[in-house]
């Protein structure tokens, strides 16, 4: 699970003013991405347009062995055969998804503190998503940043826990949010509004190996 937490792009079409999401993907995945979260909202698609495009990305991600994410929608998730589904503190409870998934579909709780993180885990979920750690512009409901001191608590006192990091996220602050704890970073903006989602991709994988390996280090000496 750690691993494929390491670079987690999350994207829906309102995300892609310049360039098509399918292109987007098929960048970011050649670029180093390990995982993908579909996440739709309020981009005026009826409900078939969106089965359509998440179609299209979850092929992508299945030809490239890439978990593909479904967020907030279990419907979707399953119509669209998802890896797993990302839920928030405000979405339908864990433990209620959890049942409607099954045992082996991967499910994502967004978390802000130990207790959530605690709970979270307590009703099922796989990793935990902890944000916004930045200012953000992608999330509307956003609220203020909680900065990666928020993913060094969670840390401390579940050890074991997949963590990713979440909003504002840009390649100089990746390695701040690993060296905080996180096991990865979920990106939107600084990939999908790129002039090139390709070579942003690979700086962001580049930035978290050489933090990965500092901390690596860190711990061997
Ligand atoms: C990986 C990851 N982490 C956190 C979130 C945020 O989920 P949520 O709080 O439900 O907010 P919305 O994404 O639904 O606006 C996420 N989507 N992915
Ligand atoms: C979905 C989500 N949850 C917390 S912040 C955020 C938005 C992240 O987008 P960006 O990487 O563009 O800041
Ligand atoms: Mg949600």
């Amino acid at each position: 699970m750690k691993n494929s937490l390491s670079l987690y792009l999350v994207m829906g079409s309102q995300d892609c003013p310049h360039q098509n999401p399918v292109e987007i993907l098929e960048e970011a995945i050649a670029g180093g991405i390990t995982c993908f979260q579909f996440r739709e909202k309020l981009s005026g698609k009826t409900g078939i347009e969106i089965i359509r495009l998440g179609r299209q990305l979850r092929q992508i991600c299945a030809d490239h062995q890439i978990p593909f994410i479904a967020n907030d929608r279990v419907d979707l998730g399953l119509i669209l055969e998802a890896d797993g589904i990302h839920i928030g503190q405000d979405d339908l409870p864990a433990y209620e998804v959890r049942k409607l998934i099954g045992p082996r579909r991967l499910l994502g709780v967004s978390a802000k503190t130990p207790a959530e993180a605690h709970k979270a885990l307590q009703d099922g979920a796989n990793y935990i998503g902890v944000g916004p750690m930045f200012t953000t512009s992608s999330k509307l409901d956003a609220s203020a940043p909680i900065g990666p001191k928020a993913i060094e608590h969670i840390r401390q006192e579940l050890p074991d826990i997949p963590i990713v990091g979440i909003g504002g996220i840009t390649t100089e602050r990746a390695g701040q949010v690993i060296s905080a704890g996180a096991d990865g970073v979920a990106v939107i903006s600084a990939i999908t509004k790129s002039s090139s989602p390709y070579e942003v991709t690979k700086n962001f994988c580049r930035q978290i190996a050489i933090t990965k390996k500092e901390k690596n280090k860190m711990i061997m000496d």
